[in-house]
């Protein structure tokens, strides 16, 4: 079973993944949708280094797929122990060493290739995330902590079960902090005071209240978490593939600074290459002409 709330009949395996032993990867039978999961239920979802090459990669793998237009971010579960569910705990404590979080097995025999470094990469799939062309939706069917809190935040949409989901920033008790989109951009959408709220007590907020603070788009039952999931990702990518991917730079633009120009404008860039007057461009400089823009329009 990959997750209680998953449909088997509704998915199909990515063959990307077949070696992954920490997310799963399913694309979706009749939507142009992907899904991606943690899958340690054991530990709320805690990420280790493995847990975050997988989801990188997974998710790379998405953005790159033309055919699809848009990606489910979730948790698998409940845990065996104790039947709890999660989104994500974020960083695995476990196995946080002084310099970031550490690979299993370091040095250790058929491991020689690991890095002996720790990290934390988990801010490469948060700009993954914030910067592919295409919506990627939270759906929380329990906790969502630290990192993992941060990690909704990120996520264009968040959808959450009424009955398990439960948001809690608990950097500060483990001294972390997420200094980038987890607190800077949660204030965007909760507000200043709200936000240092959640970071500074690090209370508990169950769905209902998320949506209120404005964090959360939509309340489900979590028997129906998935397939409403499901249901709002075909609703998306039955709209303009390009309006979207603009409309999702739009978004990011007022906050993301010279990066989010460059991203908007390269897209922009895209799309002024389709035009007549680019290929009159590139077609004056091979065949060693002048070009002969005088023939466009001006448009107003
Ligand atoms: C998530 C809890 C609130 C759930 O509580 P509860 O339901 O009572 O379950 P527990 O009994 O506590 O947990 C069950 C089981 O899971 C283990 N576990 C849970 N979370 C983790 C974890 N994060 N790491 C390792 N193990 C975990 C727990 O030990 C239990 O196992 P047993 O064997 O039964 O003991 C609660 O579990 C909780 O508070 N968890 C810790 C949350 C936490 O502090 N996470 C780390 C925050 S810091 C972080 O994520 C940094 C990484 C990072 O991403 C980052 C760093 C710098 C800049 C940006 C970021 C960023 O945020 O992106």
């Amino acid at each position: 079973m990959v997750s209680e709330i998953f449909d088997a009949d509704r998915w199909e395996p990515v063959d990307v993944a077949a070696e992954f032993t920490d997310v799963t990867y399913h694309r979706a039978v009749d939507t142009p949708a992907v899904r991606i999961a943690f899958d340690r239920p054991e530990v709320r979802n805690a990420f280790r280094p493995r847990t975050v090459d997988e989801l990188y990669v997974a998710l790379d793998d998405a953005r790159q797929r033309a055919d699809i237009g848009c990606v489910l971010l979730t948790g698998n579960g409940p845990s065996e122990t104790d039947g709890g569910w999660a989104f994500s705990s974020g960083g695995d404590q476990a196995i946080r060493g002084k310099s970031g979080y550490e690979y299993d097995g370091d040095g250790e025999e058929g491991e020689e290739s690991a890095p002996r470094v720790g990290r934390l990469h988990i801010l490469e799939v948060q700009r993954l995330i914030r910067f592919m062309p295409k919506p990627v939706i939270a759906v929380v069917p329990g906790w969502a902590v630290g990192g993992g809190h941060s990690l909704h935040v990120v996520c264009d949409l968040t959808l959450a079960s009424g009955e398990h989901a439960t948001f809690k920033q608990t950097d500060a008790d483990v001294a972390s902090f997420d200094g980038g989109f987890g607190s800077a951009y949660l204030a965007h959408q909760v507000g200043q005071k709200k936000a240092r709220e959640i970071f500074f007590l690090g209370r508990n907020y169950d769905a209902e209240e998320a949506a209120e603070m404005g964090m959360v788009n939509a309340v489900v039952d979590h028997e129906k978490l998935e397939t409403t999931a499901l249901e709002w990702a075909d609703e998306i990518t039955r709209k303009s593939p390009t309006a979207i991917r603009m409309l999702k730079y739009a978004f990011n633009l007022d906050t993301d600074g010279m990066v989010g120009q460059q991203v908007f404008a390269g897209e922009a860039t895209r799309l002024a290459y389709m035009t007549d007057e680019a290929e009159e461009g590139r077609d004056a400089f091979l065949e060693k002409r002048e070009p002969e823009f005088r023939k466009f329009p001006w448009h107003y």
